[in-house]
């Protein structure tokens, strides 16, 4: 067996991984990477980008669908999925291309080709890729960064094969006639919309009634009913099951019991799976190594500084299951790699105001503390209603909720959750708020621009006023500053 001792072992070159070895050998550090899958990551690869110029070409069909609405009539338009497949595979490409750029500067003796599990915490097999050999790596600290995979319901997984996942609609050659989307999650909801956007037929299908990650009951409600004109959506049903179908010209059948109970059945072409990812821990021999896991195989860690208990092991990235998002993923490499070459002298690190953002139309967010964690008996709550927002309506975009929650007794921003037009930008903005430590009334002061859809923010702030529980000279002091 081949043996090598480094400071770090980092197992799994993903956006996570990649920032953990950098910044390892900034701090001075000898390192391991290891990786048993394509160099490029997911999120360039398979995830964020291609998912989004799938998005893009849907968005261009869209706007010529609404066309009509201004008194502009476009002629003759025709959907190649072809070419909407392989320009998203193009550009995809161009995007992996600068990762794997990045990974191939990294030194030859840092970079291990293998699948990697632990022996001990300090201690790392790799079954090396293309030889039956191993290689055992010793080390003073590991960081764990191997990503998540797509979770197949248990009645699902004797078909697994055969059923699409996200990373399969990338490499499709042409748009299929008809999808069923199974989990209509962040990922089945951006790629599901965008499918029927661009001419395919799609139902999506869940026992559960959430939409993506909103749990205000009052945007929620909204999402329901904004999105139901639209998609095809069929929540809350029992008794799901899908089968092949038996009559030779491909394609799944599924059957369910609707909300009255009645069987219902329908065929499609593909079947995408989309009822979650789950981390990549499984292989890992965690337990085994003396790393303590919950009873979904979870290692407990630090947000802020990433170790796992007292150990050596720091964990980043999906794989950790915090927040599973580029910005965090690449945060949290940079915490592991730096704390993993200095263990142990580690540092706890702030984390950034949470903000996660779903690619519909109208698009979702959630920002600072949403709905569920939210202290509702001492947070007020603002909203504005986009149905007859200035901006929205001269877009004809004038569709959704934002729900701003804040502090009652110091105004202090706290979170929001978000459904409508150009949201991606007001949440940036709210978060950089909640962040920052602002107030109602110090987002009051800044500079609202006429007419945009930030105004609508403007209005949701206001409306929040009234709901805090302000004594007169607070509030006083809140408005004019601390002098008055
Ligand atoms: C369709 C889709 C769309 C998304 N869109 C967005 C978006 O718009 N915005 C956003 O913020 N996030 C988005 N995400 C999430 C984002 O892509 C992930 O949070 C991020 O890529 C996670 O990075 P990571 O480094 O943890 O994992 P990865 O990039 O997956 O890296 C993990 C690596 O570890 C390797 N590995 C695993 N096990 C082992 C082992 N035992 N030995 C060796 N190597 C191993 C894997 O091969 C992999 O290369 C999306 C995800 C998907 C699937
Ligand atoms: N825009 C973005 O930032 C973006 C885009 C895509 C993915 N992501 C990240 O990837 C993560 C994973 O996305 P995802 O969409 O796979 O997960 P998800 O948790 O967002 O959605 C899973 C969905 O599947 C449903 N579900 C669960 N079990 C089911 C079952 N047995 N049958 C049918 N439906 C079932 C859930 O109710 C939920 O609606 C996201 O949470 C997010 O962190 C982010």
């Amino acid at each position: 067996m081949q043996k090598r001792d480094v400071d770090v072992v980092v197992i799994g070159a993903g956006t996570a991984g990649l920032g953990a070895q950098s910044a390892a050998r900034k701090a001075g550090a000898s390192v391991a990477l290891i990786e048993d899958g394509p160099y490029g990551t997911t999120c360039a690869r398979v995830g964020c980008m291609p998912s989004k110029l799938l998005i893009a070409a849907a968005d261009a069909a869209a706007a010529v669908k609404n066309a009509p609405t201004f008194g502009v009539h476009p002629e003759g338009v025709r959907i190649e999925g072809r070419e909407v497949l392989e320009r998203v595979r193009r550009e995809r490409d161009r995007f992996v291309g600068f990762v794997l750029k990045q990974t191939e500067r990294i030194p030859d003796e840092v970079r291990i080709r293998g699948r990697a599990r632990l022996t001990s915490t300090t201690t790392v097999r790799v079954a090396l890729e293309g030889s039956d050999e191993e290689m055992e790596i010793t080390a003073r600290a590991v960081v764990i960064a191997t990503g998540s995979s797509p979770y197949f319901p248990p009645n699902l997984v004797p078909l697994k094969e055969k059923l699409s996942t996200s990373a399969d609609v990338f490499e499709w050659e042409d748009l299929p006639e008809s999808v069923a989307v199974v989990g209509p999650g962040v990922i089945g909801l951006e790629l599901g919309q965008a499918l029927h956007r661009l001419g395919v037929r799609v139902a999506f299908f869940s026992p559960f009634n959430e939409l993506a990650h909103i749990n205000d009951p009052k945007v929620a409600e909204v999402i329901h009913e904004v999105l139901s004109e639209e998609l095809d959506l069929h929540l809350g049903i029992d008794a799901f099951d899908v089968s092949e179908a038996t009559d030779g010209n491909g394609g799944f059948v599924l059957r369910w019991h609707d909300a009255q109970k009645e069987p219902c059945e329908a065929r499609f072409e593909k079947v995408l799976v989309t009822a979650g990812r789950r981390p990549n821990l499984a292989g890992l021999g965690l337990k085994e190594a003396g790393v303590p896991v919950d009873e979904r195989g979870q290692p407990p860690f630090d947000p802020r500084t990433t170790q796992i208990g007292e150990l050596p092991v720091f964990i980043a990235g999906d794989a950790a299951n915090h927040y599973p998002l580029l910005h965090e993923a690449a945060d949290e490499g940079r915490i592991a790699g730096s704390n993993a070459a200095n263990f142990p002298d580690i540092r706890a690190q702030i984390r950034r105001a949470p903000i996660a953002i779903t690619f519909t139309d109208p698009q979702m967010a959630v920002v600072g503390c949403g709905w569920k964690k939210l202290d509702k008996d001492n947070c007020g709550v603002g909203e504005v209603s986009y149905a007859n927002q200035g901006r929205a309506r001269v877009k004809a975009k004038n569709k959704g909720l934002v729900r701003i929650y804040a502090d009652r007794d110091t105004g202090r921003l706290c979170g929001a959750e978000m459904f409508g037009p150009d949201v991606e930008h007001t949440a940036h903005l709210l978060a950089w708020a909640v962040q920052s430590g602002m107030t109602v009334f110090d987002a009051l002061d800044m500079p609202f621009y006429h007419p945009v859809v930030e105004e609508g923010i403007r209005t949701a702030l206001r409306s929040l006023t009234g709901d805090l529980r302000l004594t007169a000279g607070t509030a006083e002091k809140l408005r004019y500053g601390p002098g008055t």
